[in-house]
């Protein structure tokens, strides 16, 4: 068997989702924005599939690295294939993004579950069918009967408890919001969200990746004061030492990396620094499944659980497959939206959550993704 052809199609779809000028995202109105799917196939007629932004695996990457590396290579040779992608990473001065990587990474393990009519999550390693869920808020914004103030926090932790949520975790503003970054609003909205929900639901804080080693500080004890379960990305995580810092003056747990680059390597560098309490790796911003489950094994030897960043099928693989997780990360959340309703692409989605808080383990071959193909071929735009 054979790799025969990577080809992208990029197709358009309605969303209410709009960035900021900081990258996050907020609802907004209906537009339509474009998305691409990679395909990966075979000379036997088998594909495998991922969905990535359009930029992200433009024509360049997919003729000079993806197509390069991959066409006539036996796709079972997964890790090989990865391996020679990432040092095309150094040579081609990192146009090669961890994403890219990851997203060609994903859809060839989408091929090899769908030939051998296996899910990618049992083929990791089969460790669980459900997972319990945490609720990921949106950032803050300013949209009246939002996520514009601690109260509004405090109502909307109190519906995601309802829906089943045994834990929830908070982006609070950031900029472009006018009174963002401010640490007082953060304990206030941190505040009002445990007066909420009570004692017993397990609360998580990510906030404004920039602060100063004394304001995260002044967060994190705040924190620790509502008996929150974890404090996540408070300042530039480039700065390991920072992070050392802050871990060694609370008792909170620290978690991270999640945005900075250096797949399993930089991880295994804030595990020596102890930089953390629980690491963190996500499918997509670490390079793939099998550089996420790199970093599992790395954290599970020093004793120490990952939490997968993101949403989504190939970060749901890796939750399924491992036990040094404790969380699927479901979001990202607002008033305003219905998480549970599928992307016009998919039939269905890849997350389903019952009303107990678990998310339940797709049993279809590959990634589990339920792609409505006549849809993506309708709206594609090249
Ligand atoms: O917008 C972002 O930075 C990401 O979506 C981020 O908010 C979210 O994925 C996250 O931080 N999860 O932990
Ligand atoms: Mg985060």
């Amino acid at each position: 068997m054979k790799i025969s052809s990577v080809e992208v199609s990029v197709f358009t779809y309605p969303t209410r989702r709009v960035s900021d000028s900081a990258g996050h995202s907020h609802p907004g109105e209906e537009s339509q924005a474009k998305m691409a799917m990679l395909t990966i196939t075979t000379d036997e007629g088998d594909c495998g599939y991922s969905f990535a932004p359009p930029e992200v695996v433009r024509p360049h990457v997919v003729n000079a690295f993806f197509r390069k590396v991959l066409v006539g290579q036996n796709p079972f040779d997964r890790e090989r294939l990865w391996q020679d992608l990432v040092h095309w990473q150094r040579g081609s001065a990192h146009q090669l993004t961890e994403r890219a990587l990851s997203f060609v990474e994903q859809a060839l393990w989408d091929l090899i579950g769908r030939k051998l009519n296996m899910p990618v999550h049992k083929l990791l390693g089969g460790f669980r069918e459900k997972v319990p869920a945490y609720g990921s808020t949106m950032c803050g914004d300013e949209l009246k009967g939002g996520l514009s103030t601690p109260d509004e926090f405090g109502q909307f932790a109190e519906k995601l408890v309802a829906r089943g949520y045994q834990a929830i975790k908070l982006h609070t503003w950031m900029p472009p919001v006018a009174f963002a970054p401010d640490p007082k609003m953060d304990i206030k909205a941190c505040a009002a969200v445990r007066e909420a929900v009570g004692p017993d639901i397990e609360l998580m804080l990510d906030g404004y990746h920039w602060y100063s080693r004394s304001q995260a500080l002044t967060i994190g004890k705040a924190l620790e004061k509502l008996n929150f379960a974890w404090f996540e990305e408070p300042m530039e995580e480039e700065s390991m030492a920072s992070y050392a810092w802050l871990a060694e003056n609370l008792s909170i747990d620290v978690i991270g990396p999640e945005s900075l680059g250096g797949k399993h390597h930089s991880r295994a560098d804030w595990v020596k620094a102890g930089a953390c309490d629980i690491l963190r790796a996500g499918a997509n911003g670490v390079g793939g499944i099998s550089p996420c489950m790199k970093v599992a094994s790395l954290a599970e030897a020093f004793g120490m659980d990952c939490e997968v960043h993101g949403n989504g099928a190939a970060s749901l693989a890796v939750v399924g497959a491992i036990r040094n997780c404790r969380w699927y990360e479901r979001g990202l959340l607002h008033p305003f939206l219905e998480y549970d309703e599928p992307a016009a692409y998919l039939n269905s989605i890849v997350d389903p959550m019952d009303e107990q808080g678990f998310v339940h383990l797709s049993d279809r071959p590959g990634l589990g993704e339920d792609i409505n193909f006549d849809y993506i071929e309708t709206h594609t735009v090249s």
